[in-house]
């Protein structure tokens, strides 16, 4: 698969010496949902704006569609749709005369077809009922979705969003989601930065784990997870008994789950069927009501690369 972003040690330093982006080598796959994951202040906004060549960076490279940046915008950002820090709107306008000034900007837009344009835009995004409204009694998440529609004014090999959905709720949320994988359907590479791990989990294909200005990991989302091991889960009445038959069978890191009528620990090892522990718990006179490994989520994946928590305020 070929990348239509791709970093070598691409590096950040701002004036007042702090050390942004530290050495990032990024490879988004075409056709990817591409999560850019990490608590606030990691560095996900600064590498977006080195991406879009709206700052230079201290060293390396990026390339955007095959493209060296910030040195081949002019080529590479007309296929570019950007949503960065929030659109800028003009609130004094309607959603509709927002779109047809954001396309009379566009020195490649023909005139001609404008209207038309808009109206497929704002189509698009779900904004068509509220396209005469002034953009200033939009909901956030309707001035989220215009600022979407403006970049989706022309055809786009990749669209970049920095934290589409923050600020947002939770139908805000879902909006943009479905929105982000509709897009994807049609071919559209998507990079989106998140500090939501489920986030992610929902919408990405794949992703990248940045904290404090270093990337941590990068993969497909079910790769990411399935490195971090699942977690043997007993569900019964009788947590007691069953804690202690586990700890007998030299199951580790057992506990009962704060609310009760649940037992975890870590997954057996190669030397012990899932089929004896049930066997040995139902033999203990434990009421099993339900027995099984769960997936490893994203969550845990990063648990386990950071040996921290997911801390969102850095
Ligand atoms: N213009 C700037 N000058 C100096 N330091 C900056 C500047 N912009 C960002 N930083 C610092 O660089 C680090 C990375 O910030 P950045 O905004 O890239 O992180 P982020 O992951 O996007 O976080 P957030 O989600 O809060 O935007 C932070 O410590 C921040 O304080």
């Amino acid at each position: 698969m070929t990348a239509v972003i791709e970093t070598q040690g691409l590096t950040k330093r701002y004036r007042g010496g702090q050390l942004a982006v530290d050495g990032l080598d990024l490879a988004v796959p075409a056709g990817s949902v591409f999560g850019f994951l990490g608590p606030n202040g990691s560095g996900k906004t600064t590498t977006i704006r080195m991406l879009m060549g709206l700052i230079e960076p201290t060293a390396g490279r990026a390339t955007v569609l095959g493209e060296p940046m910030p040195k081949a915008g002019r080529t590479v950002l007309p296929q570019v749709g950007a949503l960065i820090e929030g659109p800028a709107l003009y609130g004094f306008l309607s959603g509709r005369e927002n779109l047809l000034r954001f396309d009379a900007a566009d020195p490649t837009a023909d005139p001609r077809t404008r209207r038309a344009r808009v109206v497929e835009a704002l189509d698009r995004v779900g904004l068509a009922p509220a396209a005469e409204k002034k953009a200033k009694a939009y909901s956030l998440g309707m001035k989220q979705r215009l600022g979407l529609a403006a970049a989706l004014l022309r055809p786009r090999r990749l669209l970049v969003l920095d934290e589409p959905t923050n600020g947002l709720d939770p139908q805000g949320m879902r909006e943009i989601r479905a929105l982000v994988r509709e897009l994807a359907d049609d071919g559209t590479t998507v990079f989106l930065s998140s500090h939501l791990l489920d986030e992610i989990e929902q919408v990405c294909t794949h992703a990248a784990v940045m904290a404090r200005g270093r990337l941590l990991t990068q993969g497909s989302v079910a790769e990411l997870a399935a490195r971090a091991r699942g977690r043997l889960v007993v569900l019964t009445p009788d947590t007691d008994e069953t804690v202690r038959v586990l700890k007998e069978r030299g199951i580790t890191g057992v506990a009962v789950d704060p609310g009760g009528g649940r037992v975890g620990g870590d997954p057996p090892g190669p030397g012990t069927e899932l089929a004896e522990l049930t066997a040995a718990l139902v033999a203990a006179g434990v009421r099993v009501r339900g027995f099984g490994v769960e997936r490893a989520s994203l969550e845990d994946a990063f648990v386990a690369l950071t040996g921290e928590g997911f801390d969102v305020a850095g």
